[in-house]
């Protein structure tokens, strides 16, 4: 195989990646070439629950007669998962498929999901790893940290003005961001298993977080509603609506965390306010930001972000835009909304 062929494939593979969407999965894509590196079929991963890329690719892939099946290569940016999940394992839909070759860029190293590379190799496949390898992990660096400390992907909200306060003085901050902003936020509400808030946000603003369209309607899918903090929160709060809420009695973000991922939720949404969020950046458990700029201007007020322990430029928790889920840099009527991640550590700056 020519390899300049399967390097060239193996770029496509992670710029299909790139139209996945963050979450509780990776962002994966997959191509499928003949022996002469003819692109045969290609695919991505568009988040839990839908098919994965290779599966994706193979459901688009014409009829092969068994010895083309043998000579072609399956390119793909995470080594093939080996689990059931809530779609079958990849290494086998490989095998099944007849495909003779895997060239794949990072490995898995999940406890379930690993371990597809060798049952690719036990099974007669020509296995090879590590092509553009820096690059798949780049696109999923977050995503990795995540899984490694076996913890929720997490999202962190901030809807702030031109000065970065997320409410005024008298504690008023409704609304900051346009309709248009809060749209969107509620659409990130209804992409994730579950939102925090802390128990000042409760008494601040008395939020239902559920997650509701342009006409004021619940989507289909909702949230956990999960309120840290040590206070007891009002018996009648909004958000005590139905069932789907609980209070987690700390301040300490792991422990909600981990009480997140024994409900199995996988992603979870850092609404607020500011000593939540602070909490969680400070404890580098952020692991995406959407940042709603607001073209106002308070000039005092709560600012969205506390102290981070930061006592020098040199140590800025620093970022990059992340152009997954839609342009890095977007207009929301007249805020600016921009995605970022953190800069991973190895990075430095800028
Ligand atoms: N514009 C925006 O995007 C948003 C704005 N807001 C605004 O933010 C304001 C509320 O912010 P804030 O007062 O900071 O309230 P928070 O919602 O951040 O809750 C703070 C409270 O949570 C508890 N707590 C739990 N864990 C921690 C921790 N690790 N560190 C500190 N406290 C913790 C403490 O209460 P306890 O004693 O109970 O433990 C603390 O008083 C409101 O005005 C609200 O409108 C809120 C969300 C989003
Ligand atoms: N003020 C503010 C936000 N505030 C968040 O929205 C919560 C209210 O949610 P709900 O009761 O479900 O409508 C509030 O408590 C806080 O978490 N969000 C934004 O996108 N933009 C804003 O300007």
């Amino acid at each position: 195989m020519d390899t300049s062929r399967t390097t060239a494939a193996m770029r496509l593979a992670l710029e299909l990646a790139r139209r996945g969407t963050r979450g509780v999965n990776p962002l994966v894509g997959a191509v499928i070439m003949d022996a002469e590196g003819t692109i045969l079929a290609t695919g991505y991963h568009r988040g839990a629950g839908t098919p994965h890329a290779e599966a994706d690719a193979l459901s688009r892939l014409g009829t092969l007669d068994p010895a083309a099946a043998q000579a072609a290569t399956m390119v793909v940016s995470l080594e093939p998962c080996n689990h059931s999940g809530r779609t079958g394992p990849c290494s086998r839909a490989i095998i099944d498929a007849g495909i003779g070759n895997v060239v794949f860029a990072v490995s898995d190293g999940g406890k379930t999901s690993g371990g597809g590379g060798e049952a690719l190799r036990s099974a007669g496949l020509n296995v090879d790893h590590g092509l553009l390898e820096a690059e798949a992990r780049d696109l999923n660096h977050r995503w990795f940290t995540a899984r490694a400390h076996h913890r929720p992907f997490t999202t962190l909200h901030l809807a702030q003005t031109l000065d970065g306060r997320i409410a005024a003085k008298d504690g008023t901050s409704q609304w900051i961001t346009s309709p248009r902003s809060l749209l969107h936020a509620h659409q990130v509400r209804a992409s994730v298993g579950a939102i925090v808030v802390g128990t000042g946000t409760v008494f601040a603003d008395d939020p239902r977080l559920n997650a509701r369209n342009e006409h004021g309607e619940p989507f289909s899918t909702q949230p956990r509603r999960i309120v840290m903090g040590l206070r007891d929160i009002p018996a009648d709060a909004a958000l005590k609506a139905d069932s789907n809420w609980e209070q987690v009695r700390t301040r300490d973000p792991y422990e909600v965390l981990a009480l997140i991922s024994a409900r199995d939720i996988g992603h979870v949404l850092i609404e607020g306010g500011a000593s939540i969020a602070t909490a969680f950046l400070a404890a580098d458990l952020v692991d995406e930001i959407f940042l709603y700029q607001a073209p106002l201007l308070l000039g005092a007020g709560r600012n969205s972000v506390g102290d981070l322990g930061v006592e020098t430029l040199a140590a800025a928790r620093r970022f990059r835009l992340d152009p997954i889920d839609g342009e890095a840099v977007r207009l929301l009527g007249p805020d600016i909304l921009t995605h970022l991640e953190p800069l991973p550590a190895e990075t430095g700056t800028p």
